[in-house]
């Protein structure tokens, strides 16, 4: 008999449920990770730039990446339609927050912690690298919303531009559009990928709202908030300095953009910036995270520093933070700025917040803060309604072209002009297609993904063994034995950025287990309980706290005989060597044979049991409350 763990309570507070662009309804969960995210102990001698000399060569070294940046051609676009919204408009919009920041720094787990610490209404906008977006299930997996109001929407197609293009306006217009309810939402999160720069986000934005383009109605951009793993920032930047410390790199054109990407998008992410959260925190030394601010402070004077451990600071304190720097900012330069309306957040903590205090900058020097260039824009045909396409290119500089060959198509269903319609059929997909040359994260930075998935479950064993050659550390809630006895810098995972997504272990047959590995870390976590391992009772009292999930698991996730039950893991690196990952886990996976015993097990069990254990007292309590 298999008991199964629900460790935490649902979170109430988010409301949120997700949606599609095609506007149908994706549902919601109410299942937590089961257990605590573990904190390993820091991690000492990594990263060897000291503060005293990162200043600088950084300097330098940021020059060194401008200059790149104006060879490369960039995605760029303008909207022509007369403008419609007035200033006034604007100040009374909902603020939007982009969170940026580099693949497994954090942004989903500090946007969590916003949603889980709020009793504000906030809307959410979730993207991601790859084609499946593992951040947009794990935030409808710990979401509850029993007002049925639509509070979050994910971008589709693991779109990795530089700036999104209008796909992001438009789904934040859906979202509005979609929103039901009588709240208006106080904000709206946008998660951006890792590879997204908000500068040019910013950059569309500004864009739209100067043209009056009608998607951004109803909408301002407020804050850039750019999260770093402080643990890894400066080697990152140690790649960085070897690069720049070689002349015949510096000038004429480097060529080997891949060899210096990851530094280019965290300057890019950094520079962008309104709020700077230093995360990982606990994995970093003392002189790694004093490295890191006085990097962030060299890039980006203007930006608000706050140092966090697994994102555990409020929006609401974010949000404080930057407005009393930028009340300092008017006082001490007379300036005035940015047009930051306050935001009322009566109740918003609930915990206790792992931060270190807010970083007062001394100097404030506001040139080139935030660069609003329009260069190389160019225009959008918009038609009313549903029927409208844009097109945009980064070479194009005619700002007169409306050519749809310069890159980016992006069309609404031509038959429909319902503007309530919710019919999926009717075309409401905001399908478009991509050849933005040099903006996309695999043509810029050389960085691609794929993703693995595989309907059998891991040997322990062999995973075990698997994991011990993977030469990073590595922890686990599920008492599986992990050393790094065997370890070998050839691993094909050495050069994968980021991997995440949900495993079907041998030894778990029921618990979904989460797979989150960052940079130099790894980790598995219980997430909850496969929906296919459910007696059908169960199936039915857990969609009261999470309806609309088990609906979306069935179309999105289902297989006939093992239900949700699968491998689904997504790879992101520069130069990946996919077939040798695909390998490393195959041999994992159980055999043939190795599934004729492990079905038989699986009945006897089910049988055995007939329906899965409530094993903790509090959610023995929620459930019987519920069924009563
Ligand atoms: N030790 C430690 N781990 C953390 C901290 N914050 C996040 N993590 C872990 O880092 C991993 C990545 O976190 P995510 O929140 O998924 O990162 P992300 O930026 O959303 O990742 P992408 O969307 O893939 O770019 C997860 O395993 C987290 O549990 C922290 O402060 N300390």
């Amino acid at each position: 008999m298999h008991t199964l763990a629900l460790t935490a309570k649902p979170t109430k507070a988010a409301g949120l449920r997700t949606i599609r662009p095609a506007q149908r309804p994706v549902g919601r969960a109410a299942q937590e990770f089961s257990a605590a995210w573990h904190a390993p102990a820091p991690v000492r001698g990594r990263g060897a730039l000291t503060a005293a000399t990162a200043t600088a060569f950084l300097a330098a070294a940021w020059s060194g990446a401008r200059r790149r940046q104006g060879r490369l051609g960039r995605c760029q676009w303008s909207l022509t339609r007369a403008a419609t919204a007035t200033e006034d408009a604007v100040q009374h919009s909902v603020p939007v927050i982009l969170l940026s920041g580099f693949l497994g720094t954090g942004k989903t787990t500090l946007l969590r912690h916003w949603l889980e610490n709020t009793t504000d209404r906030v809307g959410v906008v979730v993207n991601d690298v790859a084609a499946v977006n593992i951040d947009s299930k794990l935030v409808q997996q710990e979401s509850y919303n029993p007002e049925g109001e639509v509070n979050a929407i994910q971008l589709q197609n693991g779109c990795a531009c530089c700036s999104l293009g209008d796909e992001l306006l438009v789904n934040i217009h859906d979202l509005l559009e979609l929103a039901g309810g009588d709240r208006p939402f106080s904000q709206i999160v946008v998660e951006l990928s890792g590879v997204a720069e908000p500068r040019r986000v910013r950059e569309n934005f500004d864009s739209a709202i100067e043209q009056g383009y009608y998607v951004v109605d109803g909408v301002k951009l407020d804050k850039v908030v750019t999260i770093l793993d402080a643990s890894t920032f400066c080697e990152e930047y140690m790649e960085f300095a070897r690069i720049y410390e070689r002349e015949d790199l510096q000038d004429g054109d480097v060529g080997e953009m891949a060899e210096c990407s990851v530094v280019e998008l965290l300057v890019e992410q950094t520079e962008a910036a309104d709020i700077v959260v230093l995360n990982k925190t606990d994995l970093a030394t003392q002189d790694q995270v004093e490295a890191t601010r006085a990097v962030v402070k060299a890039i980006n004077k203007e930006a608000t520093i706050i140092e966090t451990t697994f994102g555990k600071v409020t929006l609401h304190d974010v949000l404080a933070a930057a407005h009393s720097e930028v009340g300092k900012h008017h006082h001490e330069n007379g300036h005035d700025e940015h047009g930051h309306e306050e935001h009322a957040h009566e109740e918003h903590s609930h915990e206790e917040h792992g931060h270190a205090g807010h970083e007062a900058h001394a100097e404030h020097g506001h040139e080139e803060a935030h660069s609003h260039g329009h260069e190389e824009a160019h225009s959008h045909g918009h038609e009313e309604d549903h029927g409208h396409a844009h097109s945009h290119s980064s070479d194009c500089s005619d700002p007169e072209c409306t050519d749809a060959s310069h890159g980016h198509s992006h069309s609404h269903a031509e038959d429909c002009s319902d503007p309530d319609c919710t019919d999926a059929s009717h075309g409401h997909d905001h399908g478009h297609s991509h050849s933005h040359g040099t903006t996309t994260a695999e043509d810029r930075f050389g960085i691609t993904s794929f993703t693995y998935t595989a309907r059998r479950p891991l040997s322990e064993a062999r995973f075990t063994k698997a994991l011990q050659k993977w030469p990073i550390p590595k922890h686990s809630d599920l008492q599986l034995t992990l050393t790094d006895d065997d370890s070998s810098a050839d691993h094909p995972m050495a050069r994968v950025i980021r991997s995440k997504g949900f495993c079907w272990l041998e030894s778990q047959p029921s618990n979904r287990v989460y797979w989150s590995h960052a940079g130099k870390d790894m980790q598995l976590t219980y997430n909850g309980f496969w929906w296919g391992a459910m007696s059908e009772e169960q199936v039915k009292i857990m969609q009261k706290m999470a309806a609309g999930e088990y609906e979306r698991a069935k179309r999105e996730d289902w297989d006939d005989e093992w239900g949700d039950r699968r491998q689904e893991v997504v790879f992101i690196g520069q130069k990946l060597d996919e077939a040798a990952i695909r390998a490393w886990l195959d041999e994992c996976l159980l055999t043939d044979k190795e599934m004729v015993s492990y079905k038989k097990k699986q009945e006897a069990a089910a049988k055995d049991s007939g329906m899965i254990m409530w094993p903790s007292e509090m959610m023995a309590q929620d459930v019987g409350e519920m069924t009563d």
